[in-house]
Order: structure tokens, then sequence, then C-alpha cells
């Protein structure tokens, strides 16, 4: 990593719900319709999650034509989202919902299209509602695939917020929130 963040000094780590489904299940999506994980939003990236060891979870993103930014290339904004989504999907273990404060992307090579990207993100820990997140990405599958090789980092303040942040959304919701949250499944 390239870019500057710094921990603060009296980060606690949350431990995991006694109910926590262990490493390998899958993460079911916060939001059907949401950008980046929906299983019913047809322009969106339907990334796929499980929880790994301990807070890591993993993510998977087909780097698809439509995400191309340079020719060739992934759009810097996609990778943003990707880390966006599974730093977001990392903060899952606390059960309460969250929104990104701050997100900081390096960008250590380029990712051609095709190629398939794994990101681990997972919670460094929190402050009060401040949640530190970090997660890498590499390729595994495709195109350039060198599972030993890390594309990209990213490090990301996310924020636990009340259901009363997502009520002011509700006359401009698209589909039916099965929650109060807008989460579909948690
Ligand atoms: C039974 C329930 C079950 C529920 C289950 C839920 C499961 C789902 C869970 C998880 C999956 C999630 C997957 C999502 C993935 C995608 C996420 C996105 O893309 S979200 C869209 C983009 N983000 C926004 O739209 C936010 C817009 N911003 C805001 O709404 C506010 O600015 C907000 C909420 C972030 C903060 O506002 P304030 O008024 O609530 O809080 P203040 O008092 O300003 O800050 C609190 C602390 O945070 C620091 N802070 C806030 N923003 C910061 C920043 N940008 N940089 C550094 N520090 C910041 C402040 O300095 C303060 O720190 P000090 O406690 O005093 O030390």
């Amino acid at each position: 990593m390239s870019g500057t963040w710094t921990l603060p000094d009296d980060l606690t780590l949350p431990k995991l719900p006694d109910d926590h489904p262990g490493a390998g299940a899958p993460i079911p999506s916060h939001w059907s319709k949401c950008f980046g994980c929906g299983d019913d939003q047809p322009a969106g990236m339907a990334m796929q999650f499980t929880f790994g060891e301990g807070l890591e979870i993993t993510g998977m993103l087909d780097v698809a034509n439509r995400y191309q930014g340079g020719p060739g290339f992934i759009h810097g904004g996609i990778l943003s989202t990707a880390f966006d989504e599974a730093q977001g999907m990392a903060c899952m273990v606390l059960r309460r919902p969250v929104v990104t404060g701050h997100l900081q992307i390096d960008f250590a090579k380029p990712i051609p299209l095709g190629s398939v990207l794994e990101l681990r993100a997972r919670i460094d820990g929190t402050v009060r509602r401040k949640v530190y997140t970090s997660a890498e990405a590499r390729i595994v599958e495709g195109p350039f695939a060198d599972p030993d090789v890390v594309v990209a980092t990213s490090r990301g303040l996310f924020l636990t917020v009340g259901a009363q942040h997502f009520d002011r959304a509700k006359d401009f919701v698209d589909g039916i929130p099965r929650s109060p949250h807008g989460t579909s499944s948690v």
C-alpha cells in the first residue's frame, strides 16, 4: 500500500457472533437491488461473498467487458465499488447496517477484462461507531492470473447507522426491501 492510512490506538476487535456460520459459508446479499451484490439487479456486479477465517471474508468479481475503462482494462471506479462492497460485507458480522465514510484505493497493477478477481476483506477494529477495514485483490482466474500477486489494496472507514439512515430514502427505493434497514437477507 502506498497511500496514507493511520489506525487509531484504541481499536477493539469485534467478537464473532455465536451463530456465525463459519468459514466457507455464503454471505447473503444485504439488499437484492444492490449494485454490488444484489441478486435482483441485472445492471449490477452480482458479486458473491463467503465468510473466511475469523473476521475475514472473500468476494469474487467476474471482470465483465462492460466494466472497461481504458482499452482492455477494468475501470477504476468499478474496482473501487468492488472494494466498497467487500469491506461493507466484512462488517456484516456486526449485525448492524453500515455505510461507507471514507475509502482509499491503491491501484497496483492493471486488471484485464475476462479475469476473475478475489477480494479478501476484514474488520481491523472498531472505535465507537467507526469500523476500520482493509482489503486486497488478486486475479485468480483468466488473463494475468497469479494468486501470489496483489493487484490492488483498499482501506476504508465504515460507520454503523440506525434504521433512520435509510428511512429518509423510503420514497425513492427501487424494489421492496424485506427489512426496515433495506437489507434483503439479514
Ligand atoms: C437487525 C439489523 C440487521 C441489519 C443487518 C445489516 C447488514 C448489512 C451490513 C453490512 C453490509 C453493507 C454493505 C454495503 C456496501 C456499500 C456501502 C456503501 O456504499 S454506503 C453509500 C456511501 N456512503 C454514504 O452514502 C454515507 C454518506 N454519509 C453519511 O451518511 C454520514 O456522513 C455518515 C453516516 C457516514 C457519518 O455521519 P454521522 O452524522 O452519522 O456521524 P459523524 O458524527 O459525522 O461521525 C461519526 C464519527 O465518524 C467520523 N467520520 C465520519 N465521516 C468520516 C470520514 N469521511 N473520514 C473520517 N472520519 C469520519 C467522525 O469524525 C466521528 O468520529 P468520532 O467518533 O468523533 O471520533
